[in-house]
């Protein structure tokens, strides 16, 4: 494979969704990211570049492959065959919206294959479309923090920058499929407790905006959506929040759909919160990182375009 050959690369960050109680609405992008690099070939090649990604199939089935092609369809496209070179930081079925980075680097690479021109708003629909939800497909595409609704037709999402909160998450080494976790929750809730969900959700959104980290970390406590029913799968989510709480974190939550647990502090605090967390969880991995603010990027080799 010549350097010659290289188009161009496509970053997309991973992302931590719902934040407690913004379930299904509100995602926050980090500094972990799936990247394809894409050459010219007149076949369809996929050539893994870290350890996970060798699960992967090597040909246009492929699910970055098949998501563009998907794209490319719709706009009545076909998609030129070229070898991707894929790596990715982002640990799989984690919580930490692995699945969505895949949508969103195939939608982009129709996008940049086919010249689409394709908004950042219609990447948010056609993404959350194929994930059924916004939080982390929004947060792909625009990073930040990110604040949605999809429905069938269309998806209104809003992207914030996040100021002086630093971000934790503690990963355990297994795997739990989104699929599975959805499955715990309840068909319905009653009028009464959706009206106190989202109270609550609409406070934690507003406190965190407004800079009240203590109100937000208490509201992400108090989700009514969708904890309470996912700790029984992840239990380690009660011991991350009895533990981290009491170190500095203004706010613990379950990433995503789990069985990673993300953890909120104020900039000052969190180095010794990082410690004290990969002391007390060492079957985990326990990294900080980063709020991206960028979102699903391409590269060329001269320079950075965002897309
Ligand atoms: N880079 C990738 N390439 C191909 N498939 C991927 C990639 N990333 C994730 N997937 C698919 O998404 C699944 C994980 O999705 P999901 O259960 O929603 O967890 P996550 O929280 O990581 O998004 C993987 O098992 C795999 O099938
Ligand atoms: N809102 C979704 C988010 C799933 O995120 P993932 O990173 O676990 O795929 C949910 O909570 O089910």
């Amino acid at each position: 494979m010549s350097n010659d050959d290289m188009m161009f690369s496509i970053r997309v960050p991973a992302s931590t969704a719902n934040l407690g109680p913004g379930f299904d609405s509100i995602g926050l992008a980090l500094s972990l990211y799936l990247t394809v690099h894409v050459y010219r070939s007149d076949k369809w090649e996929v050539m893994p570049l870290s350890e996970e990604m060798k699960a992967f199939p090597t040909d246009e089935s492929h699910y970055v492959i098949q998501i563009a092609k998907k794209t490319a369809a719709k706009y009545g496209k076909t998609l030129p065959t070229c070898r991707l070179a894929v790596e990715s930081e982002i640990p799989l079925a984690r919580g930490l919206g692995s699945s969505a980075s895949a949508i969103v680097a195939g939608i982009q690479l129709a996008d940049s294959l086919c010249h689409l021109h394709l908004t950042k708003e219609e990447k948010v629909y056609l993404a959350s479309y194929e994930e059924g939800h916004p939080d982390n497909a929004g947060a792909s595409v625009a990073g930040g923090l990110v604040v949605g609704m999809h429905e069938e037709e269309q998806t209104s999402l809003l992207s914030f920058p996040l100021a002086s909160v630093a971000v934790a998450v503690v990963i355990p080494k297994y795997e739990l499929l989104t699929s599975d976790s959805r499955n715990v929750l309840p068909p319905s809730l009653s009028f009464k407790e959706s009206v106190k969900a989202s109270a609550i959700a609409n406070t934690f959104l507003a406190a965190l905006l407004s800079g009240n980290f203590e109100l937000a970390g208490s509201m992400m406590k108090r989700d009514l959506f969708h904890q309470p029913y996912r700790r029984e799968l992840v239990p380690l989510l009660s011991e991350v929040e009895g533990f981290a709480y009491e170190r500095g974190a203004f706010g613990v939550a379950l990433s995503g759909a789990g069985p990673s647990i993300v953890c909120f502090a104020e900039t000052e605090k969190m180095s010794h919160l990082l410690e004290d967390l990969s002391e007390r969880f060492p079957d985990c991995d326990v990294k900080q990182v980063e709020i991206d603010q960028e979102g699903c990027v391409v590269m060329t080799k001269a320079d950075t375009i965002h897309s």
